[in-house]
């Protein structure tokens, strides 16, 4: 496919999700149909996809769109193509050719986009709903337009070495000797941040054979922050595809229980188990209080995930207020929920991938004063602009005579 033919995909694509369709739903349905197209073409598609829907608002002014672009009133694919092409200074005209397979090129409506300079606002600059604006900033102070112009860029690869098969040395050789260039990344003692050959790495042995998993820095940053031994009975309240279960496995000899309300989410994690060389008990939904008390209870809870609106920059433009409402609600019923699970003296860790206030530290601090018996141990956050995920992980606490 031509460059040109690329960015059309990317038009057609980016149309459908403009109307609410899933972003991979749609990916996966026009490679389907685009057979002729090569893994060279079907990353560079996917790139300029997850490029626009990072940058939707700015790109839609810069391409004559804009409005409500979560409704999507008024913005085209086509308009935010031409905004990403404005914005990467590349010619429009190169593009919008209509040679082949290329989009046909700019009508007078169009080309009189290209003589102006759109004033934006604060958050349409910044790539940030209006109504979220306000508590992003507060939430992150001074550091929030440097978190928000990061959401802007591709998130890093990360790699999680399984301790339980490797030292740091041993893999960074492996992944080269097999074309995939890592370096340590200080965020995580078993993080490795991919430099090179990214697609290499699902068909390396290292990876199919379990030496490295995928994983932000900032997700082994919250499992390195635990506070685990040897010995203990350790539950994953909120598990999903196991990523954490298998983190906190790599860690210590604990006896790990997984746990989700979708259990569907946990149906790979025996198999990623044993490729990790270790076992993790699934248990039904509900069915964690026949196993309980645990030592620690992690709770990885569900949440508006600003952290990683990198990888699914979708979640930028679909989430509400009344969806944030609805997830601190089911936050803090979980934490509620896994507290009455931990042992006397145990410990229950409650962590997000978000970097909203009201999802971390407001919901702690919700869950310590309606529960006397509970002390804060340690919290931390991860954000965006510092290398890795938004992320955050407290630590409770509860002192017993029993
Ligand atoms: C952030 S994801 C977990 C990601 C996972 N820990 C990992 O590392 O890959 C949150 C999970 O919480 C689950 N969940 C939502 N409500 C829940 C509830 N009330 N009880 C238990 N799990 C819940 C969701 O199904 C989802 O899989």
């Amino acid at each position: 496919m031509t460059p040109a033919a690329r960015r059309q995909a990317a038009i057609e694509i980016l149309d459908q999700i403009l109307t609410g369709q899933p972003t991979e739903k749609e990916l996966t349905a026009w490679a389907r149909r685009s057979r002729f197209a090569g893994s060279k073409d079907r990353a560079a598609v996917r790139d300029h996809v997850f490029g626009a829907l990072r940058c939707l608002r700015s790109y839609a002014a810069l391409g004559g769109g804009g409005g409500d672009v979560v409704s999507d009133a008024n913005t085209t694919g086509r308009q935010l193509v031409l905004g990403a092409l404005r914005a990467e200074g590349i010619d429009v005209d190169e593009i919008f050719n209509g040679i082949g397979h290329a989009p046909a090129p700019l009508d007078d409506v169009e080309q009189s986009v290209l003589t102006t300079v759109p004033q934006m606002q604060q958050a349409e600059e910044l790539n940030m709903p209006d109504w979220l604006w306000p508590a992003f900033e507060a939430s992150l102070g001074s550091a929030a337009v440097d978190a928000a112009k990061a959401l802007q860029d591709r998130a890093p690869v990360h790699l999680r070495i399984n301790r339980l098969h490797e030292d740091r040395d041993r893999a960074v050789e492996q992944l080269a000797s097999e074309g995939v260039s890592t370096e340590p990344h200080p965020s995580a003692e078993t993080a490795l941040n991919v430099v090179d050959g990214v697609r290499k790495l699902r068909n390396s042995e290292a990876y199919t054979g379990g030496l490295v998993e995928l994983q932000d820095a900032a997700s082994q940053a919250v499992i390195q922050s635990l506070p685990l031994s040897d010995g203990q009975r350790v539950l994953d309240f909120c598990a999903g595809g196991g990523g954490k279960s298998l983190a906190m496995a790599a860690r210590a000899k604990l006896k790990i229980f997984a746990h989700d309300i979708a259990p569907q989410r946990m149906k790979d994690l025996p198999v990623r188990a044993e490729r990790a060389g270790t076992t993790i008990m699934v248990l039904e939904p509900g069915a964690a209080a026949s196993q309980a008390p645990f030592d620690l209870v992690l709770c990885d809870a569900p949440c508006s995930g600003s952290g990683s609106w990198r990888r699914a920059p979708e979640g930028k433009w679909r989430l509400t207020q009344a969806q944030l409402d609805d997830l601190c609600q089911t936050q803090a019923e979980i934490l509620n929920e896994a507290s009455q699970l931990v042992a006397g003296n145990g410990y229950l860790a409650y962590a997000t991938c978000s970097m909203l206030e009201v999802e971390n530290r407001a919901q702690v601090d919700r869950f310590l004063a309606n529960n006397p018996g509970w002390t804060l141990q340690q919290d931390h956050d991860w954000h965006v602009h510092k290398g890795t995920d938004g992320f955050y992980v407290a630590v409770l606490t509860r002192f017993s005579d029993d």
